[in-house]
């Protein structure tokens, strides 16, 4: 069995009188691309913002890496190598596409406090930003100001931001919302491209493209994780087909 790079353990989030998590289980494989889907008011955002850490559980632990992480502040989490896409820069629209990925270059090295290595990193840093961009396709807009992208492309840099923080856990909160069907087609391609490079958590609503992508899908109902499997195993589940019965995005739409 492959390496379990994240392990979510029993874990309850509590928003007054709600259980917006309880008691959530989940392994995610290192190398996998692994979905979490639900109906709408699961708790997805809210358990991925408990991994993140940008919310503290209130029983329960984070595993990250084989080390317990819950009491881990979020940007601690990104320099360890979980990331969750547009957590530590969103995109500077005034600056160019490969300003803002140096940027994000920069925030992982910290090399802004290295002043007297300036010079050298300064091109080091460009450089790498460069190779990031070419990486989600924006090669040919490296000056172009990134407020005039398309917001396909504007997710990609998202993507490539994230991606420059040289993550081995990539959290995406729905990289596909908003966008037309070319520019989920270019997304769901970039992301097949990266499943070599980095792990990666998703939570989408396009099943489509989660259909497509995953390795592994977890569904999440009511805070608990029900079930855990293939996309085949997922779609014959008769828990998962009774969660979405009645919603518009149900497994059954794309199930035949
Ligand atoms: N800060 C908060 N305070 C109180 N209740 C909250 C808070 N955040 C989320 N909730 C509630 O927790 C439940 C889970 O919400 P969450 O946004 O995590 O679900 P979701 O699965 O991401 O939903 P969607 O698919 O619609 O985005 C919902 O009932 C929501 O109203």
């Amino acid at each position: 069995m492959a390496e379990i790079i994240l392990h979510i353990d029993q874990l309850v989030k509590r928003f007054g009188g709600l259980v917006a998590t309880n008691h959530a289980d989940l392994k995610v494989e290192r190398g996998s691309i692994h979905a979490l889907i639900g109906p709408n008011g699961a708790g997805k955002t809210t358990l991925i913002h408990q991994i993140s850490g940008a919310l503290q559980p209130d029983e329960g632990a984070v595993h990250f890496m084989g080390q317990n992480i819950t009491q881990v502040p979020m940007h601690q989490r990104a320099l360890r190598g979980l990331v969750r896409s547009y957590q530590i820069t969103s995109i500077f629209k005034k600056l160019s596409v490969l300003d803002n990925i140096a940027l994000s270059v920069q925030a992982r090295s910290g090399s802004s406090m290295r002043f007297w290595q300036a010079a050298r990193s300064e091109s080091g840093r460009y450089a790498e930003a460069a190779a990031v961009a070419e990486r989600i396709g924006l090669g040919q807009k490296l000056h172009t100001l990134s407020g005039a992208l398309s917001h396909g492309q504007q997710r990609q840099l998202e993507l490539g931001l994230a991606l420059a923080l040289k993550p081995q856990l990539l959290l995406l909160d729905e990289p596909m919302a908003g966008m037309g069907p070319d520019e989920s087609e270019n997304m769901v391609a970039l992301l097949q491209s990266l499943r070599s490079e980095v792990t990666i958590l998703l939570v989408e609503h396009d099943m489509d493209a989660v259909f497509r992508l995953a390795d592994r899908i977890s569904t999440l109902v009511f805070g608990k994780v029900i079930a855990s499997g293939t996309a085949q195993e997922i779609k014959d589940n008769p828990e998962v087909k009774q969660a979405y019965l009645g919603d518009e995005m149900g497994v059954d739409a794309v199930a035949h």
